[in-house]
Formats: C-alpha cells, sequence, structure tokens
C-alpha cells in the first residue's frame, strides 16, 4: 500500500480505496499539496509523484523532481472559472462603490429612510464597465475565460501572452507596454517563473494609464512591491488590487488585498481535488500519466499482467538495452509507447512476468538491471489491478 502525505488539507480516505493510505511520514510515496511550499527533503527515492490540486507549481522544486524521477501533477482549468468569476466580482466592485453604499445604507438613521437614501446617493456614483479597455497579461485558461466574458459586457479587450494564441474576443499587442498603455484595468494572470518574477516593475508602471487600476491575481512575486508603492504615491495608476497579501503593501494608500481568494470556491476546490486524486491513483496504479508538469504524456490500456514504466534521460539505444534485458530474463512484451518531453523520456510496456514465472526476487533483479542502464531514472513494475489480470493470471 503506498503511503501519501498531504501537505494541505484533502479528504481522499473514500477515494483512496486499498491502494494508497494517508500518513504523515518523511518518506511519502507522493505528496498532495495546494499552494504550501513541498520541502525538498521529501523529494527522496521513495516519493514517485508530487500532485498539485490547482495551477501554480511555484512552491515545488520542479528540476529536483525530474532528476528524482518524480512525477508532478497539477489540475489544468479546474479552478479556472473560479478565478474568473472573483475578477468579475473585483471589477464590478472596482467601477461602483457598493459596500460603502451598503455601510451608509445601513447606518441610516430615524424614519423615511428611502428619502434619506435617495437625498445621499450622490455620494455613491460609480462607473460603467462597459466600453471600458480591459488587459489581459497571460491568456491561458483563466484569461481566455475572462476575456470572453468582459467581451459580452461590452469592454474592450485587449491582451499578451507568451506565445500569440488563436482567440476570438481578444485583440492580442505586440508587447506588455502595448497593453498597459491601452487599458484601464490590467488583470495579471501569469505563472510565477524566473521570467515573470518582478514582470512589472518601475519601468513598465510608467506605461500606465494614470487612471488604470491593476488586478494581480498570479501570484505575488509578479509585481515589484517597493515600485509598486511608489508609483500608487507618484500617481502613475491608481490603484493596486492583489490576491497576495504581504506586509509591505498593508496600511499603504490605494491597495487592496485578498486572502488568496481566486481558487477558493465549493466547486473548484472540489473538481481540483477530484483531478488530484484520480492522478494520483491512475499513476500509481498504472503509469500513465494524461497531464504532468515535467512528464511527457504516455496512456496505454493495462490488458496485461504486468507493466514496466521507465523514466529516462534520453540518448540513443535506450530501448536496446531494454529489451536485451527483458529478453535474457525471457520476459515477453505485449505493447508499449514512449514518449519525449525535452531531454527526458517516459515509457509505458506491457509485459508478462507470469509466462517465465519469476519471483519476487527475479522481478527485483529486473528492476535492478534495468535501473542500472545509463540513462534510466526511475523503473517499476506494476501488477494489474483489473479483474482482467486476474482473468490473464488463471
Ligand atoms: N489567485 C488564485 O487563487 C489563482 C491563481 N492562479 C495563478 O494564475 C496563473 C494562470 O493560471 P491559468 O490561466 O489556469 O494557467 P494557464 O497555464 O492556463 O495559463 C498561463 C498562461 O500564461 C502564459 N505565459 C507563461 N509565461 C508567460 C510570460 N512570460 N509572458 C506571457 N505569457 C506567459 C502561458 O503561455 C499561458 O497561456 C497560475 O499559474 C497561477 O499562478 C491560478 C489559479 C488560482
Ligand atoms: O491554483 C492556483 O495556482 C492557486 O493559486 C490556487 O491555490 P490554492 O489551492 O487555492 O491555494
Amino acid at each position: 500500500m503506498y503511503q501519501v502525505k498531504a501537505i494541505d488539507e484533502f479528504s481522499v480516505n473514500e477515494f483512496a480505496g486499498d491502494i494508497f493510505q494517508v500518513k504523515d511520514t518523511d518518506t511519502p510515496d507522493a505528496v498532495l499539496v495546494r499552494s504550501s511550499k513541498v520541502p525538498d527533503e521529501l523529494i527522496t527515492q521513495h516519493l514517485l509523484l508530487v500532485a498539485r490540486s490547482g495551477i501554480g507549481t511555484n512552491t515545488i522544486n520542479i528540476d529536483a523532481c525530474t532528476q528524482n524521477g518524480t512525477a508532478v501533477f497539477n489540475t489544468p482549468g479546474a479552478n479556472a472559472n473560479a478565478v474568473k468569476e472573483l475578477v468579475l466580482q473585483v471589477l464590478f466592485t472596482t467601477a461602483r462603490p457598493l459596500q460603502a453604499a451598503i455601510n451608509h445604507t445601513a447606518g441610516l438613521k430615524g424614519d423615511h429612510l428611502q428619502q434619506q437614501a435617495e437625498a445621499t446617493r450622490y455620494q455613491f456614483i460609480g462607473h460603467e464597465l462597459y466600453g471600458k479597455t480591459i488587459g489581459i497579461i497571460g491568456l491561458g485558461a483563466i484569461g481566455q475565460r475572462l476575456a470572453d466574458s468582459c467581451y459580452h459586457l461590452g469592454m474592450q479587450v485587449v491582451g499578451y501572452n507568451r506565445s500569440p494564441k488563436n482567440l476570438q474576443f481578444v485583440q492580442q499587442l505586440e508587447t506588455i507596454e502595448d497593453v498597459l498603455a491601452a487599458a484601464d484595468f490590467v488583470v495579471l494572470l501569469l505563472p510565477l517563473t524566473e521570467t515573470t518574477e518582478g514582470l512589472m516593475n518601475a519601468d513598465r508602471f510608467k506605461s500606465m494609464r494614470h487612471n488604470a487600476v491593476l488586478l494581480n491575481f498570479g501570484r505575488g512575486e509578479l509585481v515589484d512591491n517597493a515600485a509598486v508603492i511608489d508609483a500608487l504615491n507618484q500617481g502613475q495608476f491608481q490603484q493596486y488590487i492583489t490576491d497576495f497579501p504581504t506586509t509591505a503593501l498593508r496600511e499603504q494608500g490605494h491597495v487592496v488585498m485578498l486572502p488568496h481568494l481566486g481558487g477558493n470556491t465549493v466547486e473548484a476546490l472540489s473538481q481540483s481535488a477530484n483531478l488530484t486524486l484520480q492522478n494520483t491513483r491512475d499513476f500509481l496504479e498504472t503509469g500513465v500519466i494524461r497531464a504532468s508538469v515535467n512528464f511527457p504524456t504516455a496512456d496505454l490500456p493495462f490488458n496485461s499482467p504486468h507493466r514496466l514504466t521507465v523514466f529516462f534521460k534520453s540518448r540513443s539505444a535506450f530501448w536496446n538495452d531494454i529489451a536485451t534485458i527483458l529478453s535474457r530474463h525471457h520476459v515477453p512484451v505485449l505493447e508499449m509507447i514512449s514518449n519525449m518531453r525535452g531531454e527526458h523520456g517516459y515509457m509505458l510496456v506491457n509485459i508478462d512476468l507470469l509466462k517465465p514465472h519469476l519471483t519476487a526476487e527475479d522481478t527485483n533483479r529486473l528492476i535492478q538491471e534495468i535501473s542500472s542502464i545509463d540513462g534510466a531514472i526511475r523503473v517499476r513494475i506494476l501488477t494489474n489491478p483489473s479483474a482482467l489480470s486476474t482473468h490473464l493470471n488463471a
């Protein structure tokens, strides 16, 4: 039974069945996590996978995982609608001072509330989003959904993505500066990477419109916080709204902070958690990879009694070396698939260890031999969990 460590809260017991149990161990086979940091110490030879419930993987040492042969998963799109709706909510409340108006109305005293309210409502005149320009930086799952919604609200939608996309409702501009110069609202929806860290800096703030509002739902580190405070103090733009609070930003004028709320809906949390558990279960049981951050995709029906899985650093004749070892042990190869991602590869090989009747000891020797091939990083042999295997074994 696999040992799974849940760094953040997950309710997994029902789903886990008999293949894994949640345990607070220092040497887990799998780690489940939301936004918390995955300590490097957990990346041991035991660690087969890290499953991120959510999108951002900046708190996981992906390079160390890859070198260790640890697959990293996230849940693309699972919380995109939740973030989109929150950005829309913030846009609406930015345009019209709803909370202040509600508080004011609740505080009115005496009779004739409607007359009192109407006599004072001039304090809460807002703006309309219709006709305003929104600039979306990062046109992925969230950015695209937001673009569609804003277009249908009658906004002008401009955007920027590292690699331009084929999108109907966004005018994609050449540079980030072009977006900043055009937009009343600038929304950051980028991952945190070496390239995007500090992307919004003093120079870029100079390109923004004086009345503009910057909304950051990507990651706090996309924005240089010292520069944002200076820029707001100098009136270079109007307001900074961020989902990533920091002490430096607290009590600064024109800054609104949310407690990392983007994906925090019942629906998004449950979709993300389900996908995380599905990825975990599938990989542990069958070795398949449908969407990983660092492994290539590899899916193959598990219709053999056993399966060899190998994650490796690519080199010529790698498969020949494996085939030679399997043949020496008289293990028949029934079907296989191998895919590449950058300089790494991953293969699923359906085999039958019953035909040569390998003992557990033989199987371990087989794993060791394949593991010692130049380039091999992680080798596993799985037993088919399905009824078909029982049938095949009979
Ligand atoms: N506030 C919150 O609770 C949440 C925040 N997020 C953040 O939002 C980010 C985006 O989420 P999704 O849209 O679901 O991810 P996604 O992976 O679908 O989209 C990211 C987009 O950014 C683009 N991109 C990457 N680097 C870029 C660069 N240097 N310049 C321009 N474009 C670049 C990619 O090409 C892609 O289109 C996540 O990585 C995460 O950091 C995601 C979900 C919830
Ligand atoms: O999916 C993401 O990248 C998010 O930022 C959401 O993170 P969370 O799982 O809400 O801590």
